[in-house]
């Protein structure tokens, strides 16, 4: 049996602008090498779950309770230096909406670099070069894609590259919020395709956030409904 990677405990979110809290005590374990799908309808506080987990909620005017536990540490209580070293490195996100957030003047190759220089400043230009095609490859795209820019590609190739920009540090869990929403069919069983070869090839613990219960069936291993 596969153990808990990250567990939600008696977790409670409520922002200052709202009587109710939007999550009340909700409980959940995510297992290593599966993966999870957390559904829920429009507004039932699918992204701030994410969020909370990311250690991005907006602290200012949201108050949290209960536990996310992450290798021994509260999430919910690290200091911003212990969620610096966790965020992208081992528990990274495909936000919402990702596939349209590119910078449109940068080519997909200019956005990868900034990424992977940022986590080796002192990468030479051949490691860097083959990081960019692993990663391409990863997620089933050619390598030529490394030279377009957005308006170049279709959604679906673009969500690819957006799952790729989030693999860049090979994190230990990937999150996926919406990930296929607003792609057609086919081109959504090709974003499928690729998660589920990531899963099985490189062991890769997923959380899949979907608003679409049939889509939460297809992909994931189990399924936690939110109210
Ligand atoms: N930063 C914020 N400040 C105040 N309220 C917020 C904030 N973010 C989200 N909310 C509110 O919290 C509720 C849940 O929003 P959230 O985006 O988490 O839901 P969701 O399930 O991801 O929805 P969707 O599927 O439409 O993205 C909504 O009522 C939303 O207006």
């Amino acid at each position: 049996m596969s153990k808990a990677i990250l567990q939600i405990k008696s977790l409670s979110i409520r922002y200052d602008n709202h009587v109710d809290p939007i999550i009340k005590d909700l409980s959940f374990d995510l297992y290593e090498s599966e993966i999870l799908c957390l559904r829920g309808r429009s507004g039932s506080g699918k992204s701030t779950i994410v969020a909370a987990i990311m250690g991005m909620l907006p602290d200012y005017h949201a108050q949290s309770r209960g536990e996310i536990s992450y290798q021994g540490k509260n999430l919910l209580t690290s200091t911003e230096a212990e969620l610096r070293a966790i965020r992208w490195k081992e528990i990274a996100l495909v936000p919402q909406s990702s596939m349209n957030s590119f910078n449109p003047v940068y080519t997909i190759r200019r956005s990868l670099r900034e990424m992977i220089i940022l986590q080796d400043p002192t990468v030479s230009k051949k490691e860097m070069e083959k990081r960019e095609e692993y990663l391409m490859e990863l997620v089933y795209l050619d390598k030529q894609v490394l030279s377009c820019y957005p308006h170049e590609m279709s959604g679906g190739m673009k969500q690819r590259a957006a799952i790729a920009l989030a693999m860049v540090y090979t994190p230990r869990i990937l999150i996926l919020d919406e990930a296929t929403t607003g792609l057609d069919t086919k081109v959504q069983a090709d974003v499928l395709g690729t998660i589920l070869r990531m899963k099985r090839e490189m062991n890769m613990t997923l959380l899949f956030i979907s608003h679409d219960a049939e889509l939460g069936n297809t992909i994931s291993d189990r399924k936690v409904e939110l109210k």
